[in-house]
């Protein structure tokens, strides 16, 4: 009654859209053609009294969730994730407080852009692994797991690889918990909360004792690595990370056991969203090989590039970024052609608004479908062909005037992604390290038969986005390198 909604498919009495949300897999595709059907970038859906807006375009999403972020900022909360497990102070979930706040600005702080070298060895040293490793697996995707989740264990806690172990395995079953609890619709406490007070014993209660158990997993995987980190301060033995750095900030005047629970809270956030069941920085780099082997052209001009520049066989560091543009354009291709987080995370708005005319609710969940922005023809022609070349200019060099998908691929406004500068090095320094080193081949059967990849794309139901497993070789590019790389496993 108090305005005009954007459009949207009919609403039934009571429930809604509830048959018109798009369900299954790759929704922002589902969400892309409604905005389509309806002509316009702003679409409005409710369901059971909750409401929706789906934002289609950069300058719908810059309107809102940019220059209006200070009321476009908040999370929606989950009963059983936030409330009943206790996830609530982590800050990627956590509603626009002043924990979020803090937190936040304890990450920005300490994993800043202004310095971006901080982690530069520690990414190099983890990336150096995986060339290694590559050598004698052939499971790319647990090589990849184990470079990122190595590579964030020691640049939040300092923990290095021999010891990271345990803290993993904790935190992998953590992660799983979070990817089922966090699914909406998964609970039906989520919709009734009042049902978080019957009694575990209540028949059809089981999601009480989940909630327990997985309540005890997040503090196992909140509190283990950060005492380990505080152990190694007091032994005079810490390694540079996050949380080191930040313990040796703390203001002694003011209260000490609130500042380290925001410390803890950063950490175990920025620790658990690398390693959250899709694990985005993984699938970018697992959709960089996918691409590569369907595009051996491509991957050809990258070796060029590399061997032009470096020299056969030698290793990039982060000083040839400037000098290889093609690969820093594969970078920006991977984050555009199939982006990891197509929808963000959903963003929650906190006070009614006007919008060209429409009325936007007070507790609407607002969600910028990043993947129609990066699919967007005007900005980039053939938007479905993987073509690094478009982001060079004609002597090429990178060109300036076509919009860099990192402005979208990691979010918007104030919970825009704060790691996406670790996240953007890692990816570069593992494809550049990677091209350097290996040919990425095509798998054969044991009849020598080459095994197509299929190149398809996760499309169950998930938020995130992911290539479908696939196969492939990575095939060292000269007797040298192969030589080098199985002297450095054996000193390893
Ligand atoms: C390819 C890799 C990555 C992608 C595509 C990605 C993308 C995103 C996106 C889309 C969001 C939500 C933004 C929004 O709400 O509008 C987000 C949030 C976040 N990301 Fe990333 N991310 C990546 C890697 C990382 C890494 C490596 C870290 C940590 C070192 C990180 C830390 C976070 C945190 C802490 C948040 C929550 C921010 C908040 O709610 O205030 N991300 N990320």
């Amino acid at each position: 009654s108090k305005g005009k909604l954007p459009p949207g498919p009919r609403k039934l009495p009571i429930v809604g859209n509830l048959f018109n949300m798009p369900s299954g897999g790759q929704v922002w595709l589902a969400y892309a053609r409604m905005c389509h059907e309806y002509a316009s970038d702003i679409i409005h859906l409710s369901a059971l009294g909750n409401s929706v807006i789906v934002l289609n375009s950069a300058k719908s999403v810059s309107d809102l969730l940019e220059k209006r972020s200070s009321i476009y900022s908040s999370r929606p909360q989950l009963t059983m994730l936030h409330d009943m497990i206790g996830w609530k102070d982590a800050f990627s979930f956590s509603p626009y407080n002043d924990t979020w706040k803090a937190q936040r600005k304890l990450f920005t702080q300490l994993i800043t852009p202004s310095d971006p070298a901080r982690f530069y060895p520690k990414q190099i040293h983890a990336t150096h692994a995986l060339l290694e490793h590559l050598l004698i697996s052939n499971d790319i995707m647990k090589e990849l797991h184990h470079w990122a989740a190595v590579l964030i264990m020691d640049i939040t806690y300092g923990i290095n690889s021999k010891e990271a172990e345990p803290y993993i395995t904790t935190a992998i079953e953590a992660l799983d918990s979070i990817a089922i609890a966090g699914t909406p619709g998964a609970f039906l406490v989520d919709m009734l909360p009042f049902l978080k007070y019957v009694p575990e014993w209540f028949p059809g209660a089981g999601f009480k004792k989940k909630a327990k158990k997985w309540s005890e997993l997040r503090i196992k995987m909140t509190e283990k690595p950060f005492i380990a980190a505080k152990k190694q301060i007091v032994k005079g033995n810490a390694v540079e990370s996050l949380t080191s750095l930040a313990l040796e900030n703390i203001d002694l005047n003011q209260n000490i056991s609130y500042q380290e629970d925001i410390i803890k809270g950063t950490a175990v956030t920025s620790y658990g969203v690398l390693l959250t069941g899709t694990h985005q920085v993984v699938a970018a780099v697992n959709a960089f090989i996918l691409a590569m082997l369907l595009n051996m052209d491509i991957q050809r001009q990258a070796h060029n590039e590399l061997d032009r520049v470096l020299g056969p066989g030698n290793l990039p560091t982060f000083d040839d970024e400037s000098s290889l543009p093609y690969i820093s354009a594969i970078v920006r291709e991977v984050l555009r052609h199939n982006p990891i987080t197509p929808l963000a995370i959903p963003h929650l708005l906190i006070q009614d608004d006007i919008y060209k005319d429409y009325f936007l609710l007070k507790g609407t969940v607002v969600i910028g479908n990043a993947w129609s922005i990066l699919h967007d023809e005007e900005t980039y022609p053939d938007p479905s062909v993987f073509n690094p070349s478009r982001f060079l200019d004609k002597n090429g060099r990178l060109n300036t005037d076509v919009m860099d998908p990192a402005l979208i691929a990691f979010g918007f406004g104030r919970r825009i992604c704060p790691g996406r500068h670790i996240a953007i090095a890692s990816i570069w320094i593992a494809i550049a390290s990677v091209l350097a080193c290996y040919n990425i081949e095509k798998e054969v059967d044991k009849h020598g038969n080459v095994i197509e990849p299929s190149g398809k794309w996760f499309s169950g139901p998930s938020l995130f986005n992911r290539p479908l497993p696939f196969k492939c070789r990575f095939v060292p590019r000269s007797k040298e390198v192969e030589v080098a790389l199985k002297a450095a496993l054996d000193t390893n």
